[in-house]
């Protein structure tokens, strides 16, 4: 393909802003300022943290939503409906099952209002495209992921899209079948007569992105923003094994990681008379305490990446995981290495009850657990509702879902034995 810089521009976004109101009435802000450019012949994927609104841009860029501020131009032109010319493909298959594998297809068709003969002749070609010959009868139940993934491919394609959307496609499916599915999608835009031109995929998987892109979005989270755009030259075909690929994964890992995991931590240049309330990465207790014994018994450090692998979570997850423990004193992560800290090896050998103890103790040391334990124990009845707590955590962290830092909050604190929760008298209170 040739040089996208030198293709005209299909779809634009300029200063995309989103605001979400919480459940408190406050607004959180997703997106902040987006402003990219989306050229004919090339594929962009969209990388990121959990929750930094790669989805909700998808959404905005295909006019399914308006933006709370900035505009979406097709072809030069401010869109204010639907995207034309653009086709999606989910997570989730989202297929009719009482409808055969041929029907789901026409199904997208109906609103093209197109000759019966029209419908017949696309529906073929795409279930040719996407190696669905012989299953046109088959009802969704009666064919693997892999396949329901290849008809959700063909409903996106069956269009005949200028732009194919997809949000995750792969993830749902084992990683032999997701291999076989992203070849099969490259050799279809590379062959297709500018149907689709570019595609614009949600990804959260490095190797993937690195497989299919031409330009790769680097998001942060809170609130989402373009963090860097990675240009990706690699020739095509690619090779998962060549030693530029695996230059190339490693490049976007040390990208990512140092996003995500900044070796000099925010509460360390901000001023100590000012408390900082870091948010909660959203992962549970027992995934940090089984993350450091894991690190515990098998040599104290290692690669996120692999850690990731080993561990058997997505990466996304296991930095989040990487993240929590960092901010409890477990870990340090210099570069992409975990390595426990002198802390963190005594932990990962203690029983539980000792755990228990120095989770507390470290737990205690974040502002966010000092200011409400204290608000609980300065409370009437030494108890305080699960609503106003939320409402403390929304007024501390006003970027976060207070419902997910709630969850994330009362787990930890109960595991510490520092807070109780009563789900019938809805009551936070000491232990
Ligand atoms: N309609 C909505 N109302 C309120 N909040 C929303 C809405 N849609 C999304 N959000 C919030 O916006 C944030 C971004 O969501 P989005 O799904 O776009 O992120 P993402 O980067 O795609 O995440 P993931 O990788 O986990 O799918 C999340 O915190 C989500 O809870």
């Amino acid at each position: 393909m040739e040089d996208s810089v030198q293709q005209p521009v299909l779809l634009s976004s300029e200063n995309v802003t989103q605001r979400f109101p919480m459940p408190n009435g406050n607004m959180v802000t997703v997106l902040d300022n987006i402003s990219m450019d989306i050229r004919k012949a090339e594929i962009i994927c969209l990388i990121g943290p959990s929750g930094c609104g790669k989805s909700t841009f998808l959404r905005i860029l295909a006019g399914l939503m308006r933006p709370t501020s900035g505009k979406v131009f097709a072809r030069g032109k401010e869109m204010t409906g639907l995207t034309p010319g653009v086709g999606m493909v989910f997570q989730m298959f989202a297929l009719f099952p009482w409808m055969t594998v041929s029907e789901n297809i026409q199904s997208v068709l109906v609103p093209l209002q197109l000759q019966r003969e029209e419908v017949q002749h696309r529906v073929s070609t795409v279930i040719k495209m996407v190696g669905l010959e012989g299953f046109e009868e088959a009802y969704p139940r009666e064919i693997s992921g892999g396949m329901k993934q290849r008809v959700g491919i063909a409903r996106g394609l069956a269009v005949q899209p200028e732009l194919l959307f997809m949000d995750e496609p792969f993830s749902a499916v084992d990683a032999l079948t997701a291999e076989s599915l992203r070849t099969d999608l490259v050799d279809i835009w590379d062959e297709a007569e500018g149907q689709p031109a570019s595609i614009v995929m949600v990804s959260h998987d490095i190797k993937e992105v690195v497989y299919m892109a031409d330009r790769i979005v680097v998001f942060s989270a809170n609130p989402g923003r373009i963090r860097t755009i990675v240009q990706n030259k690699l020739a095509r075909p690619r090779d998962y094994r060549t030693p530029d690929f695996l230059a190339m994964v490693d490049y976007l890992h040390d990208i990512i990681t140092t996003n995500e995991l900044p070796d000099t931590p925010p509460a360390a240049v901000t001023t100590p008379s000012q408390p900082v309330f870091e948010p909660l990465p959203p992962v549970s207790s027992s995934d940090v305490v089984s993350f450091v014994e894991y690190l515990g018994s098998h040599g104290g450090q290692g690669d996120v990446f692999v850690l990731a692998h080993e561990f058997g979570k997505e990466f996304s997850d296991l930095i989040n995981i990487v993240k929590a423990a960092e901010m409890l004193d477990f870990i340090d992560t210099p570069k992409r290495r975990t390595v426990l800290t002198p802390l963190g090896h005594r932990f990962a050998d203690m029983g539980t009850e000792d755990q228990k103890v120095v989770w507390k103790q470290q737990i205690l040391t974040l502002s966010i657990f000092k200011t409400i334990h204290a608000e609980v124990q300065a409370s009437r009845n030494g108890s305080m509702l699960d609503d106003e707590v939320q409402d403390r955590l929304a007024e501390l962290l006003p970027n976060e879902n207070p419902e997910f830092t709630f969850a994330t909050f009362i787990n930890w604190a109960r595991f510490g034995n520092l807070l109780a929760f009563d789900e019938d008298s809805d009551e936070v209170s000491l232990q």
